[in-house]
């Protein structure tokens, strides 16, 4: 079950009024958030809704064009204050395929400047975890598609960031693995991590996820508990008001955008 945030927690991720701008196109339109600590925000939204920008934003790789943000207190523009907080796993995260998996995550952790003892005790429970134990010592470049995202998975929650920011954690990956990504979402939102999560897979947002904000065109145009985005859905006799069905009625790909 999805945490219950406490009234009282600070935000863990602001935005106010995010823009950004490439050439002509406003990848991001106004988008303001406010997310609370140790809670789960599925971010849904049709391809090209700016999804990714604002994850860039929101993790210093990118510079908005206008609005601001802020991550545990600190502006996004402070990429170097902001980076022991997050974790981020980009739709196609940075792996050095000549390295092993453990070489790739010991490479990391040092990065992270992790103790070692610390490192070595977490790489061999994740690799435990998403079975990837036996294949630890052979190259990257051998890996599947799967295992190359469950070593990303892995990368990107080593130094146990409060805030975690996600693209498609499950793409690519079998039931087990994508099971165990889920239930990994969770736990970390129960020891208070805040896990920002983008992806198409709407059973996922459903199963994990404490609010959703849907994004269309830049903007953010629905966003609250998932129950009451099916409710609303159910209420507008879009469907039978499945998550599916408030996502299609809100971007405008079956039934009015509602602004
Ligand atoms: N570096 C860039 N230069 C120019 N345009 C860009 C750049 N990055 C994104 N865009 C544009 O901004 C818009 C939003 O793209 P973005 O990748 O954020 O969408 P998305 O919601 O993540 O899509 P998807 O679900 O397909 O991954 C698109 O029209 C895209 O072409």
């Amino acid at each position: 079950m999805p945490s219950t945030p406490a009234a009282d927690d600070p935000a863990a991720v602001e935005a106010t009024d995010l823009r950004k701008r490439y050439g002509d196109e406003l990848a991001v339109d106004g988008v303001s958030l406010s997310i609370p600590a140790g809670t789960v925000y599925g971010f849904l939204g049709p391809n090209g809704a700016g999804k990714t920008t604002t994850m860039r934003l929101l993790t210093g790789l990118a510079r908005p064009t206008d609005g601001e943000a802020r991550v545990r207190g600190t502006s996004v523009t402070d990429r170097r204050g902001l980076v022991s907080h997050i974790g981020y796993l980009p739709e196609t995260p940075p792996l050095h395929e000549e390295f092993s998996g453990r070489e790739q995550l010991d490479y990391v952790a040092d990065l992270r400047d992790i103790p070692p003892s610390t490192a070595d005790e977490r790489i061999d429970a994740y690799l435990d975890r998403f079975e990837l134990r036996d294949d630890a010592a052979k190259r990257i470049g051998s890996y599947s598609k799967g295992m190359k995202r469950k070593t990303a998975f892995v990368q990107s929650v080593l130094h146990d960031p409060d805030v975690l920011f996600l693209d498609e954690p499950t793409s690519g990956l079998d039931p087990r693995a994508a099971r165990r990504i889920r239930e990994s979402i969770t736990d970390f939102a129960d020891d208070g991590t805040t896990v920002f999560l983008s992806t198409h897979i709407l059973p996922v947002v459903e199963a994990v996820a404490d609010t959703v904000g849907v994004l269309y065109e830049g903007r953010l145009v629905a966003e609250g508990p998932p129950a009451d985005l099916t409710d609303r859905a159910a209420a507008g006799a879009v469907g039978s008001g499945t998550l599916e069905d408030a996502f299609l009625a809100v971007t405008g790909d079956d039934g009015e955008g509602d602004g």
